[in-house]
């Protein structure tokens, strides 16, 4: 590749050889966590900062050993604040959080302006308590404690599935339902607008849309999505999804999948995710329960909708093949199921067909899945899961192959 020629990224199933993903290595953000903040931030524990960390470093490690080319994205974000245009976008976002008050946020502007790129993604990531800013002029500082975050924190960070997601060679900056990270979209905006990487990629999604989170879309097949529609996503986010795609020609049909609206099941990728062009895992209740509604592009360009009907018939019939098989989460008794769902073990990350990256702790699903001719490559959890998210959510596909068929466990 020459220097002034951009490369082709692009995402159009879940198995085909991974080789770009974006990740967040996770940080300060982590030390933020309390007893009485993790609820609102979406953390079920505390998590051991260190340990998290290095087992995210293991997390890279297997796929960097796979040949996958790891992005960070805090570091694409420092890249771009090094423009005076970015900056001044996300300075701008950052104040205008109406809970400042005119006079803190004027203050923060210039606290913010004066940071380097480094020390600036570092802030907006990890956040900033009054304490660190040191305001006590305006009202709003005066009636905060010195722990109060003047700049929430972002602990769900590492979570980059959820923040972007590519369809085809488009990307979608999402829209996050939840108020703990909805300015993680505001970071990866950045990245994918101001990047020299990226600013040649098709974009086709912004926070400003109805909520749409990354967790809820599963590329079946080329040309075909299935979105999770609950917690997270709305019937809304995934009419504009739908819309946006057709319009761009990257699919042809979009499966509509309601999902409890659950902690356990708050996306689409808690309850299942594919192994390998005809075969997921999958929560073993979901297989009779889970309904689509199947819409395309009609004739007078308007949405035709379909169903519902059970999921697994209306995927395998929108990928043209004959079915899908599924590999059960847990054992036969529903509590080791309910067990591994909880743990993330349906939430696994495919680096080519038959090849999935996984929590070790989910001994059982991945025993399934080793029978079934998996190769599974475990990596440790322990700490991180207690965000709720397993390798699926932790990583954001920037380029895959496109997949091979006949299904065959590849080595890598
Ligand atoms: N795609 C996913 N399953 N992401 C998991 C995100 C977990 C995060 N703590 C949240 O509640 O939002």
């Amino acid at each position: 590749m020459s220097a002034n020629e951009s490369p082709a990224y692009g995402v159009e199933s879940e198995v085909g050889r991974l080789r770009s993903v974006m990740l967040h290595r996770p940080g300060g953000e982590l030390r933020r966590l309390t007893p009485r903040n993790n609820g609102a931030l979406l953390f079920d524990g505390i998590p051991w900062v260190e340990r998290a960390q290095d087992e995210h470093d293991r997390f890279a490690a297997t796929l960097l050993e796979h040949s996958v080319e790891v992005l960070y994205v805090g570091a694409l974000l420092t890249e771009c604040l090094y423009f005076p245009d970015a900056r001044e976008q996300i300075i701008t976002s950052v104040t205008a959080d109406p809970r400042l008050g005119q006079s803190l946020a004027a203050s923060l502007r210039g606290y913010l302006s004066d940071l380097d790129p480094e020390r600036l993604t570092a802030v907006l990531i990890e956040g900033l308590t009054k304490e660190e800013f040191g305001d006590s002029d305006s009202l709003r500082g005066k009636l905060m404690r010195a722990t109060d975050f003047v700049i929430d924190p972002l602990p769900n960070m590492m979570f980059t599935r959820d923040s972007s997601v590519w369809i085809g060679d488009a990307v979608a900056v999402t829209s996050l339902a939840m108020p703990a990270r909805r300015r993680e979209t505001a970071l990866t905006g950045i990245v994918y607008h101001h990047h020299p990487r990226f600013t040649h990629v098709p974009k086709l999604y912004d926070p400003s849309l109805e909520h749409l989170e990354g967790g809820d879309v599963l590329a079946l097949a080329p040309g075909v999505l299935a979105v999770g529609v609950g917690e997270r996503t709305t019937p809304a986010g995934a009419e504009r999804l739908a819309r946006k795609a057709f319009e761009l020609g990257t699919i042809h049909t979009l499966l509509v999948v309601p999902i409890a609206q659950r902690r356990a099941t708050m996306h689409l990728d808690t309850v299942c995710t594919m192994v390998d062009d005809r075969r997921m895992v999958m929560y073993a209740p979901a297989e009779r329960r889970l309904e689509a509604y199947t819409v395309r592009l009609g004739d007078d360009g308007e949405l035709d909708i379909e169903g519902p009907r059970g999921f697994l018939d209306a995927a395998a019939d929108a990928m043209g093949i004959d079915r899908i098989e599924i590999i059960h989460t847990g054992e036969r008794d529903v509590v080791t199921a309910e067990r591994e769902q909880w743990d993330d073990g349906n939430n696994t990350l495919a680096l080519a067909q038959g090849v999935a990256v996984a929590y070790e702790r989910n001994t059982v699903t991945n025993g399934r899945l080793e029978r079934a001719g998996i190769k599974v490559l475990t990596i440790p959890g322990s700490e991180l899961g207690s965000g709720r998210g397993g390798p699926r959510c932790m990583s954001c596909p920037i380029t895959r192959e496109h997949p091979v068929r006949p299904a065959q466990p590849q080595e890598l």
